[in-house]
């Protein structure tokens, strides 16, 4: 088995993903030391009063220095500048990595500034919440959930294993493929999602005949959750589309073609259209189900078995 302890875990940035897998790594003892860099003070202080790092640096310089695994946990548009600040003191040998939801835009940010004496490793944990901070954190985060690494040619076979190793034993499933490939999966299943999050909860904020206070009281279910998503933080998802520019808006061009044929369908009192469109939707949700991506819910007052259609109006 690949020996998964690390020395010194340096974090650069401890959000909600950072003090994640600080308390994981605690939890499973991957990391004799657990630092982190934090840019304000309060970051700092939640972080050390939680017990999840042993030291708290405003200088990611400082962080890093001795670290044998280096993960970068801020939003993706300060990656070059971090990169580059830190890239001198980075130990011989380190494993650099990061979290980001992004992959080819970080391969460029980061790459470019690695001596050739560390592993740089990209990944992604596809795991997370619409809460930020230190203290939104948890151990548990990563259980049963996707981590994608998208190793570049430099880095080497036995550093790629054992930073797998280390996500293992956080709970994840992990997975390797290529930067740009990620990129064009994940702006269909997590960054278009959060654009139509984003916008939908806009424009129900921007109705004139409809008033703030009605949203509020009557957001049921479907409304309820795209607030959630919509409720991310600003900071991180801004950086998320401007740094997977292409594939987004190659995926939104194919979103909108089929968003104008169910507004065709519905024009032209096309039930049939709907139904077949909804009905293959719906088996979606199940196999997702059935893969363990999602928990279940309770089947109170289900009245249609899982592979029976409801029956047409
Ligand atoms: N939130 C999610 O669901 C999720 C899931 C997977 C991956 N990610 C990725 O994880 C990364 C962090 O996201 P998060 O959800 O933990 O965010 P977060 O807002 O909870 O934490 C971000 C941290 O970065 C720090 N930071 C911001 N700008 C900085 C700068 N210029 N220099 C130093 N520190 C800075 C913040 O102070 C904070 O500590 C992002 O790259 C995001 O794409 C997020
Ligand atoms: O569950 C959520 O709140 C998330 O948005 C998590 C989510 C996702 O879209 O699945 C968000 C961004 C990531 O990079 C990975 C996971």
């Amino acid at each position: 088995m690949t020996e998964v302890t690390f020395k010194r875990l340096a974090l650069i940035g401890i959000g909600l993903i950072g003090s994640s897998i600080a308390r994981a790594a605690r939890q499973h003892g991957l990391a004799e030391e657990i630092v982190c860099a934090a840019r304000t003070a309060d970051s700092r202080r939640v972080a050390k009063e939680l017990k999840i790092v042993d030291a708290a640096y405003d200088d990611p310089v400082e962080a890093v220095r001795g670290a044998d695994l280096v993960i970068f946990c801020t939003p993706v548009g300060t990656y070059s500048k971090l990169a580059e600040q830190i890239a001198p003191a980075l130990e011989q040998g380190a494993i650099v990595t990061d979290v980001g939801s992004v992959k080819a835009a970080v391969v460029k940010a980061i790459g470019p500034h690695m001596p050739d004496y560390v592993d740089f490793i990209p990944g992604h944990p596809v795991a997370g919440t619409e809460k930020s901070g230190p203290a939104a954190g948890f151990a548990e985060l990563f259980i049963n959930r996707w981590c994608i690494l998208t190793p570049t040619d430099t880095a080497r076979d036995e550093a790629v294993e054992k930073l797998s190793a280390f996500w293992s034993a956080m709970g994840s499933k992990v997975e390797t493929m290529d930067a740009e490939h990620h990129d064009l999966v994940l702006a269909i299943t997590s960054h278009i999602p959060h654009l139509i999050a984003y916008n939908i909860v806009g424009t129900a904020d921007d109705l004139e005949d409809v008033t703030q206070s009605e949203v509020i009281k009557y957001s049921a279910g479907g409304f309820r959750d795209f607030t959630r998503i919509a409720a991310s933080d600003p900071t991180m998802w801004r950086d998320v589309f401007l740094h997977n520019k292409e594939a987004v808006l190659e995926m939104l061009g194919r979103f909108t073609e089929d968003l104008a044929q169910l507004q065709r369908a519905i024009r032209w009192d096309d039930g049939d259209t709907l139904f077949k469109i909804f009905s293959r939707t719906r088996a979606i949700r199940r196999q997702i189900i059935d893969a363990g991506q999602e928990t279940p819910e309770p089947d109170f007052g289900r009245v249609h078995s899982a592979d029976e259609s409801p029956k047409k109006p």
